[in-house]
């Protein structure tokens, strides 16, 4: 190696690298000035839709290596770490720690956010409800499993928003201190969990093995761990973190798993040029209530994305999402002749991955 030529490279990064911090302290700076502008008016500190929008513009112009990924992580870190330096709110997320729910919450809210664990979707609506999260991060639905019941029956209940949704590809791991399959006595893991994974049992000749639901795939690595002769269904992270050797990854039956998750808070966004908007609606015992109701989004263009029916207390209700944000012209009108009906559960950006 020539040492002279390293030498010179690291202290080209060393001179880049006080730049960088002392531009990240200049932007600290700034969104120091933007808080307590947003003190006065008591606007939120999180605006997803500002954040997004400077990503897009910063993808546009990027000529470098990096790609929208990187650009992503890396912003978002910075906007979280300001945010928090600005006023630390926590972030409620599902868990335990390592479930794909906690996963979601740290794409969103990088290291430096502080996570509080909740044990149900209740609990986590309870406690941005009690103002003693800012943030909760629930699993709305996933492609294989459908709806979240818990979650639809806790945004009827409450009148929190949803923020954000945030989409992941799930993959499973098939992790045990047993090195042969055979030697398998027990399974752990949560009933969709099994289910997401059958093909994979049935192969390896363990659909026969006893299968132990529990309330998530990261307790049951934990057990596994601590269990001879057992092996869990659950997320590489929850492997990882339980030192449970993995003996298979990606186990899933189909290869777009994905699960979507909504960020709920006490504010509402403002338009972002790109926002979907979930609501609840609950139709009056009439023929005809659901046509008309349809007919009128068509009329307005607007585009359905999705519509779910879900029984709350024996009454039917359906889930839907649209295009558009509630503030948007043909949207106001539509929401405000049906306002008896509807609950309006939030606006927010649409993800680009999609389930
Ligand atoms: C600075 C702001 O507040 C937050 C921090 C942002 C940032 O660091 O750029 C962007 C949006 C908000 O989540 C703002 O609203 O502009």
């Amino acid at each position: 190696m020539n040492e002279h030529g390293l030498l010179d490279l690291r202290n080209k990064l060393d001179s880049i690298d006080e730049e960088l911090l002392k531009l990240i302290n200049e932007r600290m700076e700034v969104v120091h000035q933007v808080g307590v502008l947003k003190a006065k008016s008591g606007g939120a500190i999180y605006r997803p839709e500002r954040e997004k929008e400077i990503i897009d513009r910063l993808e546009t112009m990027n000529s470098g290596k990096l790609n929208r990924a990187a650009i992503e992580a890396l912003f978002l870190e910075i906007f979280a770490i300001s945010r928090n330096l600005e006023l630390p709110e926590n972030v409620a997320y599902l868990g335990p720690e390592g479930s794909f729910t906690h996963q979601a919450a740290e794409g969103r809210f990088g290291a430096m956010s502080s996570y509080v664990s909740i044990a149900s979707i209740n609990g986590i609506f309870r406690e941005v409800d009690t103002k003693k999260a800012k943030f909760g991060v629930v699993p709305i639905e996933n492609s294989s499993n459908g709806i979240v019941t818990d979650t639809i029956n806790c945004l009827n209940k409450y009148n929190l928003k949803i923020i954000a949704e945030v989409v992941l590809d799930i993959h499973h791991t098939f992790a045990s201190t047993c090195d042969k399959v055979q030697d398998i006595k027990r399974i752990y893991s949560k009933d969709i969990a099994f289910e997401q994974c059958r093909k994979f049992l049935a192969n390896f000749g363990l659909d026969e093995v006893e299968q132990i639901p529990i309330e998530s795939t990261t307790k049951a690595a934990k057990l596994a761990a601590k269990e001879p002769f057992s092996a869990a269904i659950c997320p590489h992270v929850g492997a990882k973190l339980n030192n449970l050797p993995i003996l298979f990854e990606n186990i899933e039956d189909k290869d777009n798993n994905k699960t979507r998750f909504f960020i709920i808070s006490d504010f509402e966004n403002a338009q972002s040029g790109n926002d979907k908007t979930s609501i609840l609606v609950e139709f009056p015992d009439r023929q005809g209530a659901l046509v008309e109701f349809l007919t009128d989004f068509n009329n307005s263009g607007i585009n359905l994305t999705k519509i779910k029916s879900h029984i709350v207390h024996g009454n039917s209700i359906f889930f839907i999402d649209f295009d558009g944000h509630k503030d948007d012209e043909n949207v106001k009108g539509i929401l405000e002749k049906h306002k008896d009906t509807i609950k309006v559960l939030g606006s927010y950006v649409k993800e680009i991955n999609d389930i």
